[in-house]
C-alpha cells in the first residue's frame, strides 16, 4: 500500500503520525469524506484517535483538504468500476474526470467498425463532467377538461428562454377586492404544456445515460401534487433511456455489459416488490454499511418489448395495491432502477439509473385526517419528502453528511446520493388551474429549496441568479394587479415555504392550540422556541427533566417523579370530552411515577367509560403532537448538519454541539411526556379492568 506523502506529513504535524500506517494511503480529501462511523473500518481503532482525527479534519481549512488529484489519489480501476465494492464511498472522490473512461472510450459516431448503434449521438456518450450534479426542471401540464368546464383559469406563464415560471395567484382582500399576486421562479429549465415527453426526455434524462457507462449514478425524480403529471412524465422515461442504453451497449467498445431492472414501491414506510407480486421486502444495512433491499427481484432485460412488459406489470401492481384503490398510487413512491453490470465474473456494477415517481406532495397534509392509517401515511410522506430535499441539498453542497437515514425513501436511495459520480434531476410537475395554486406554489418552493445551495458557476437557480423581474401583468378577467410584486428571491425565501402538509398541520395544530388551555411555561429551554411556538403545537405539560432516557433504552424510572396523573392526562389540544374530565376520580394506587390513576370502580360505569375515552383521546392527540414535533426536530437537525457541511472550514462545531444538545433535550422531553401519558393511560385501563 503506497503512502500519500501529503497525508503522512499532515498526520505528523498533528501528532497523529502513528496513524500513517492505517490511513496514510488515503488522500486528505478522502479522509475528509469519511464519516465518523467509518474511522474504525479504515483502521483508526482507539476512541481517542478517532476524536483527534475528527477534530483535526474539522479544524483544517477546506482548501488544504482538497488537493488537486494526484497519482496517489487514484483508486484501482477495478474498484472504481464496481459500484458494489467496499470502497464505494471513495468512488471517483478525487478522480480526474478525464480518467473516467473505465471502459475503453467509444469510437466516434460513424467510425469504421461501428454498428448501427455506433451512430448513436455523441452526446449520449457524455462523461460525468458533461452532466450537472443536480438539475431542477419544472413542467406545466395543460388545463384538463374538468378544470376548463369549471371555468378555472390557467394561472401559470412559462418563459422558457429565461427558464422562468410566473404564478399569477388569485387573491381576495378583506374588503373582498380581488387582486393577483405574481410570483416568479427560475429553474434550470421550464417546460410549458406544449413540450412533449420526447423533448423532455432529451433535455432532462438523456444527459444522464452516458454517465452510467462511466461509473455514474443517475436519479430522476418526479415531484408534485396528485394529478400534476408525475406519472405521465415519468412512465415513458425508462423505455426511452433503455433504448439509448441498448444503443450504446451494442457498440463494440461497450461489449460485456448487461442491463438489469428492478421495480419497487415505498408505501407507508414499507417496501413492496412490484415485479414479484408485491412481496414485502426488508431494508437492511449489510456488513459493509450499505443499505440493501433484501430479496428484491432484479430482471435481466435485453430488449425494449420485454422492458415494456415489465414496466406495465409494475404499473399494474402499483395501482392495485393493498386496498385496490387507484388513489393508492399517489400515496406511494415508486422506484424503477436500472443497473448496468458486467457479464463476466466477478460481476460488477458499472452504473445505475433510477426513476422515481414520488407520492403526491399534498398527501403529507393527511396527517390530520380522521383515519389513523391515512394520518400515518401522510406523516411518512411528509417525512420522506423533507428528507429527500435535505439529501439533494446536501448532495449539491458536497456535504460529508447526507441525511439519508431521515426516511425509508432516502435510506434506500443512499447509494444514489453518495459520491461525486451521483447526478440528480428533479422534475417538479405543476398543475395550471387556479384551484391548485396553493399546491403549485408549494411545489415550486420545494423545488426552489432543493436548488438553493448553488455554487458559483453552476447552472442557474434562484439563489445567486439575477433577480427576475416579473413583467407587467396583463389585466386578466376577474383579477387586477394591485399589489407591488416582490422580487423572486424574496418570494422564494418566504418562511411559508413549507410543504403543504406542514402548513396544514401547523394550521390545524394552531386551531387546536387556540382551543386548549394555556400550556405551562415549564419547558426545556429551546433556542428554536419561536419557530416551534409558531407551529401552534402546545407545549407539553409538566415537561420532565431533559435527562429522561431515550426511547430505545427507556425503562420505567425506579424513583418516583412528582407527577400528578391528571396533569399527565391533561388536555394538550382540542379536547372533546372536557365535561367528563372535569370530575377527577379518587386515587386508587400509586403508579411507577408516583402518579395515581383514579379508581375507575368508584365512579359509575358511564363515568369510567367517559374518563377512559377522554384519556384515550388525549393520548392519541399527544402522540400526534409528538410525531409533529419529531418531524420538526428532524428537519432542524438536518439543517444543523447542512449548515455545518455548508460552511467553509467545516462549520462552527461548538455552535453545532450546543444546538444539537438543545434539540436532543427537546426530543427527550417530548418523548418522556408521551411515555408519561401512555403510562398513566395504561394504569387507568388496568384499574378500570380490575375494578
Ligand atoms: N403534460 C401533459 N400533457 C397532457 N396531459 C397530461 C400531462 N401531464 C399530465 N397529464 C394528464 O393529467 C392527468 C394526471 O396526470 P398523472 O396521472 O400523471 O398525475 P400524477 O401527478 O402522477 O398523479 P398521482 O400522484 O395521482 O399519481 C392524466 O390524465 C394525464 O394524462
Amino acid at each position: 500500500m503506497t503512502t500519500a506523502p501529503a497525508t503522512s506529513q499532515w498526520l505528523d504535524e498533528r501528532g497523529l503520525g502513528h496513524l500513517t500506517r492505517a490511513i496514510g494511503h488515503l488522500s486528505l480529501s478522502q479522509l475528509k469524506a469519511l464519516l465518523l462511523s467509518d474511522y474504525e473500518r479504515v483502521g483508526v481503532a482507539s476512541l481517542a484517535d478517532r476524536q483527534a482525527l475528527f477534530r483535526a479534519l474539522q479544524l483544517a481549512p477546506s482548501p488544504q483538504l482538497s488537493p488537486q488529484p494526484s497519482a496517489t489519489d487514484r483508486v484501482d480501476d477495478d474498484v472504481l468500476v464496481d459500484l458494489d465494492g467496499d470502497d464505494d464511498d471513495f468512488l471517483t472522490q478525487d478522480l480526474d474526470l478525464d480518467q473516467e473512461f473505465l471502459l475503453s472510450p467509444a469510437p466516434p459516431a460513424g467510425a469504421p467498425g461501428g454498428n448501427a448503434a455506433a451512430a448513436a449521438p455523441a452526446h449520449l456518450l457524455a462523461t460525468l463532467q458533461d452532466a450537472p450534479k443536480i438539475r431542477v426542471i419544472v413542467r406545466k401540464r395543460p388545463l384538463n377538461k374538468k378544470e376548463t368546464e369549471r371555468g378555472e383559469n390557467d394561472v401559470l406563464e412559462c418563459d422558457a428562454p429565461a427558464s422562468t415560471l410566473f404564478v399569477n395567484e388569485p387573491k381576495v382582500k378583506v374588503d373582498l377586492t380581488k387582486y393577483t399576486e405574481r410570483h416568479a421562479f427560475r429553474f434550470d429549465d421550464v417546460f410549458d404544456e406544449r413540450v412533449d415527453n420526447s423533448q423532455l426526455y432529451e433535455q432532462a434524462v438523456q444527459p444522464l445515460v452516458g454517465t452510467i457507462f462511466r461509473g455514474g449514478k443517475g436519479t430522476c425524480f418526479a415531484y408534485g401534487q396528485t394529478g400534476s403529471g408525475k406519472t405521465y412524465t415519468m412512465s415513458p422515461l425508462p423505455l426511452r433511456a433503455a433504448g439509448d442504453i441498448f444503443g450504446i451497449m451494442a457498440q463494440p467498445a461497450f461489449e460485456g455489459l448487461a442491463l438489469h431492472v428492478s421495480c419497487y414501491e415505498i408505501y407507508g414506510g414499507k417496501v413492496f416488490d412490484l415485479l414479484n407480486g408485491r412481496k414485502k421486502l426488508d431494508v437492511r444495512e449489510d456488513g459493509r454499511k450499505r443499505v440493501q433491499v433484501v430479496g428484491l427481484r432484479e430482471v435481466l432485460v435485453g430488449s425494449l418489448p420485454v422492458l415494456q412488459q415489465l414496466t406495465d406489470h409494475a404499473a399494474a401492481a402499483r395501482s392495485t395495491g393493498s386496498t385496490g384503490a387507484n388513489d393508492e398510487s399517489s400515496r406511494s413512491h415508486s422506484i424503477l432502477c436500472f443497473a448496468l453490470r458486467t457479464t463476466t465474473e466477478p460481476v460488477k456494477t458499472v452504473g445505475k439509473l433510477s426513476f422515481i415517481d414520488l407520492a403526491g406532495s399534498e398527501r403529507g397534509a393527511d396527517t390530520y385526517d380522521n383515519d389513523k392509517q391515512t394520518r400515518l401515511e401522510g406523516a411518512e410522506i411528509n417525512k420522506s419528502l423533507l428528507a429527500l430535499k435535505e439529501c439533494i441539498r446536501a448532495l449539491d453542497a458536497d456535504a460529508r453528511h447526507i441525511p439519508f437515514r431521515g426516511s425509508k425513501l432516502t435510506e434506500v436511495l443512499r447509494d444514489s446520493f453518495v459520491g461525486k459520480n451521483a447526478r440528480t434531476v428533479m422534475i417538479a410537475n405543476v398543475s395550471p388551474n387556479s384551484g391548485s395554486c396553493e399546491h403549485t406554489l408549494n411545489t415550486l418552493r420545494y423545488a426552489d429549496r432543493v436548488k438553493e445551495i448553488r455554487k458559483p458557476g453552476s447552472a442557474p437557480g434562484n439563489a445567486g441568479a439575477a433577480a427576475v423581474t416579473p413583467p407587467a401583468l396583463p389585466a386578466t378577467s376577474g383579477f387586477v394587479p394591485v399589489e407591488p410584486v416582490p422580487p423572486p428571491r424574496q418570494l422564494a425565501a418566504q418562511p411559508a415555504a413549507l410543504p403543504v402538509g406542514q402548513q396544514h398541520a401547523a394550521e390545524a395544530a394552531a386551531v387546536a392550540a387556540s382551543r386548549a388551555a394555556p400550556a405551562p411555561a415549564s419547558r426545556v429551554p429551546n433556542r428554536y422556541g419561536s419557530r416551534r411556538e409558531g407551529t401552534g403545537i402546545p407545549a407539553p405539560v409538566a415537561a420532565p427533566p431533559p435527562t429522561a432516557p431515550p426511547a430505545s433504552t427507556y425503562q420505567e424510572p425506579a424513583a418516583a417523579a412528582p407527577v400528578n396523573w391528571q396533569a399527565a392526562l391533561a388536555p394538550a389540544a382540542g379536547r372533546q370530552r372536557q365535561q367528563q374530565q372535569q370530575q377527577p376520580a379518587p386515587v386508587a394506587q400509586q403508579d411507577a411515577w408516583g402518579a395515581a390513576p383514579p379508581a375507575a370502580s368508584t365512579s359509575g360505569n358511564n363515568d369510567v367509560l367517559s374518563t377512559i375515552m377522554a384519556a384515550e383521546d388525549e393520548l392519541i392527540t399527544s402522540h400526534r403532537q409528538h410525531i409533529e414535533e419529531c418531524m420538526g426536530t428532524v428537519r432542524e437537525e438536518m439543517n444543523l448538519l447542512a449548515n455545518l457541511d455548508g460552511s467553509s472550514g467545516g462549520g462552527d462545531i461548538e455552535r453545532y454541539c450546543s444546538d444539537l444538545s438543545a434539540l436532543l433535550s427537546q426530543k427527550q422531553a417530548s418523548l418522556s411526556q408521551l411515555q408519561l401519558r401512555l403510562h398513566a393511560f395504561q394504569q387507568l385501563m388496568r384499574s378500570a379492568l380490575q375494578g
